[in-house]
């Protein structure tokens, strides 16, 4: 469960009354997630979620909430930060940097269809046009200049078909890095890790509304085509749980395309950013798998599944219709 750092009651009340959020009234660890300590924070004026920071740092959080800030002043559907009567949105508790948002209504769509698809991708082009005037710059943490950083420590790790597999696909993520068409993809402050658990749906089954987007944590400044590739290899597999299902493919691109229509160049580049999004998340998965923190105690998700998407991308690239 993800409680890394305990929070008693009298902790968190003394924050939701000096951010004028009311008087607590139940405090609630929140066993899924993998990197914060997450408790359900209900008060005399609503509900909450309370978010310690376990691994990122003071000087990197600002980043995250002011995003999120900037999307809900923007009216897209994210947890706001809440502020202290100084503006401050960024708080300490029990030791550690914390945020107190919104609790977002609905539920997780694990099986999408293809009308959560079609949201999602509707969401996720409103938020990189909403993100023009965002002024911060941030480094994705789990991007480019970090895959040769984690592959040497987890490769020895790995059987001799996995170490190839990695080895070609950083040398043709390489490559594809070095290309004018690359350096020419839009980009700004990306969510980079918009998966199905961090999306809320509410309504009846058929006609469900997507209700947020949470877990801004792993964002960072990136190309939005990098993005958009990172939700297509969760939210539109097959029941092979790696080949993409061309119906909920093209309608997450589709109703993407309706706000934000992709350049030639993104269109071109979607095969290799594909694949460049299920590297990313074997790394992680193989680096939490391999070199697990000590006070974690949690089970690490299966690095397999995005060796196998992963693959999937490298014998069958994909690529929108246009
Ligand atoms: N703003 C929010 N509104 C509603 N539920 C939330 C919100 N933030 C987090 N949650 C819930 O907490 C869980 C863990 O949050 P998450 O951000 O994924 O944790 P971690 O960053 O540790 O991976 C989510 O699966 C979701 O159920
Ligand atoms: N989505 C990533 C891991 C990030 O975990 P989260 O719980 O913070 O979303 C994966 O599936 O590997």
């Amino acid at each position: 469960m993800a409680v890394f750092t305990d929070v008693t009651p009298a902790q968190a009340g003394a924050l939701t009354e000096r951010l004028g959020a009311g008087t607590l009234q139940r405090l609630q660890g929140i066993g899924a997630g993998i990197e914060n300590s997450n408790f359900f924070v209900t008060t005399t004026q609503g509900d909450w979620v309370l978010t310690l920071f376990e691994r990122l740092t003071a000087a990197q959080l600002p980043y995250y909430l002011q995003l999120m800030q900037h999307l809900a002043q923007r009216g897209l559907p994210v947890p706001a930060p809440r502020a202290d009567a100084d503006g401050q949105i960024l708080h300490q508790l029990a030791g550690k940097p914390a945020a107190l948002v919104n609790r977002l209504p609905g539920h997780h769509q694990l099986a999408p269809g293809l009308h959560h698809c079609a949201q999602l991708g509707s969401l996720l082009a409103r938020m990189h046009l909403a993100v023009a005037d965002f002024p911060l710059q941030q480094p994705n943490l789990r991007g480019r200049d970090w895959w040769p950083l984690i592959a040497p420590q987890v490769r020895p790790h790995l059987p001799p078909a996995q170490q190839q597999l990695l080895d070609d696909e950083l040398a043709f993520q390489q490559q594809v890095a070095a290309s004018p068409a690359f350096a020419a993809l839009p980009q700004g402050a990306v969510h980079a890790d918009l998966f199905c658990d961090n999306v809320l749906f509410d309504g009846l089954p058929g006609h469900e509304k997507l209700t947020g987007a949470f877990d801004f944590y792993f964002a960072g400044t990136d190309s939005f085509g990098y993005d958009l590739a990172v939700c297509l290899n969760d939210w539109c597999l097959n029941a092979d749980d790696a080949s993409l299902d061309e119906a909920r493919a093209q309608a997450l691109v589709q109703a993407y395309e309706v706000h934000r229509p992709l350049s030639a160049g993104e269109h071109r580049l979607l095969p290799a950013l594909l694949r460049a999004a299920a590297l990313r998340f074997w790394l992680s998965r193989l680096g939490d798998w391999h070199l697990p923190r000590p006070a974690a105690l949690l089970q690490p998700k299966d690095p397999g599944h995005f060796e196998r998407v992963l693959r999937a991308r490298i014998a069958q690239p994909w690529h929108a219709v246009r």
